[in-house]
């Protein structure tokens, strides 16, 4: 047995309980900053999903969750931690040895650069030193490939904690727009939404903005008496997550009738949808015309969570469709087993 930096010991070394199928075993992990999600299946899943069997008749051997892996959130120590202990606990979970696994797909927020890339590499060989394939990309190239069947072709926003728009054309081109993080603009994130929502807070209460439902019903979720108690809530731990978790009292006060509100759902909605034109335009995804179809994915709590009066999702694609209407809004319902079909 071998104990990791976070103390978790990779039991089952050696004695696995054969629960895959003698081809081994995929490992897929989402990571997020709010959440990081693994799951363990056989790796002829992989040749399934190529085949196009449905992704639901995968069995998944076992699915562990931890929180956030997103180091640019937690920071290197911690976000290494987290995944490490989420794939030792799917490992625990599925009652297999490591050295069965043929094959690991990381999608995870934060990885912008091939340097990121590189660095979880180096993570994940010091755990699986052996000829195990890795796979390491930003969350959005999943999240597309869970819309369209694995198909890396069309839009995909993310909005979640943070935000983040990635194109793929057919013949392999890629872009992107957003996604630097909430001091660069992330206006549509979780982060960004509920930071406009602090700031309005603080300015009503200063008397240099308008009065807004938003500042009882932020103190209420957060227990406070005063928004001048929100400088030392804010302080106290920065992290984007718990900033970006306000963001349905956003939602609700807007629709309670708050303009303040209203208006900070508006701005962020426009932020998303610009940021999804910026990548359609620049790989014309939508034809000479901006009317040839192509499919947007959209994922992520801001996104998916909201389906009453206020729809943070459906405003984003009526913006986007005003100028590309061949774009096909896609909501994945399976977002984790198509991550394997990079392999
Ligand atoms: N009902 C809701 N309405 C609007 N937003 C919501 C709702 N429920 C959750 N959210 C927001 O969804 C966000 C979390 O979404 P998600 O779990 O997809 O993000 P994440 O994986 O942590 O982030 P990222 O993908 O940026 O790493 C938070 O900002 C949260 O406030």
């Amino acid at each position: 047995m071998k104990t990791y930096s976070n103390g978790e010991i990779w039991a089952f070394e050696g004695k696995s309980r054969a629960t895959d199928d003698g081809a081994g075993v995929i490992l897929g992990l989402d990571g997020g900053a709010t959440s990081t999600v693994c799951v363990c299946v056989p790796a002829s899943a992989a040749i399934h999903l190529a085949g196009e069997t449905a992704a639901e008749s995968v069995k998944v051997l076992a699915r562990a969750t931890a929180g956030c892996s997103n180091y640019n959130s937690v920071g290197e120590v911690a976000a290494k931690e987290t995944l490490e202990k989420v794939m030792a606990e799917v490992i625990y979970k599925a009652g297999i040895s490591r050295s069965v696994v043929r094959a690991i797909c990381l999608a995870v927020s934060g990885v912008n650069h091939p340097s990121d890339q590189q660095k979880i590499l180096e993570w994940i060989r010091d755990l699986f030193p052996w000829n195990v394939k890795i796979f390491i990309e930003n969350d959005a190239v999943a999240a597309m490939a869970s819309g369209t069947m694995g198909k890396l072709h069309g839009c995909v926003l993310i909005a979640g904690t943070g935000c983040i728009a990635y194109g793929f054309t057919e013949d392999g081109r890629q872009a992107r727009a957003a996604g630097a993080g909430p001091i660069l603009g992330d206006w549509g994130s979780g982060y960004g939404i509920a930071a406009q929502a602090l700031t309005a807070v603080i300015r009503a209460y200063d008397g240099r903005g308008p009065q807004t439902l938003l500042t009882n019903n932020i103190l209420k979720v957060l227990g406070l008496a005063s928004p001048d108690e929100l400088i030392g809530w804010t302080y106290a731990d920065q992290s984007w997550a718990r900033i970006a978790a306000l963001v349905p009292v956003v939602v609700t006060s807007a629709e309670d009738g708050d303009e303040v509100a209203d208006k900070i759902l508006r701005f962020s909605v426009k932020e998303l949808a610009d940021s999804v034109k910026a990548v359609i335009q620049r790989l014309k995804l939508g034809g000479e015309d901006g009317k040839s179809p192509f499919p947007l994915v959209i994922v992520g709590g801001v996104l998916e969570a909201n389906k009453k009066k206020w729809n943070i999702g459906k405003e984003v694609i009526k913006h986007i469709s005003n100028d590309f209407s061949g774009i096909h809004p896609i909501h994945p319902e399976v977002r984790l087993h198509l991550i394997l079909q990079f392999l």
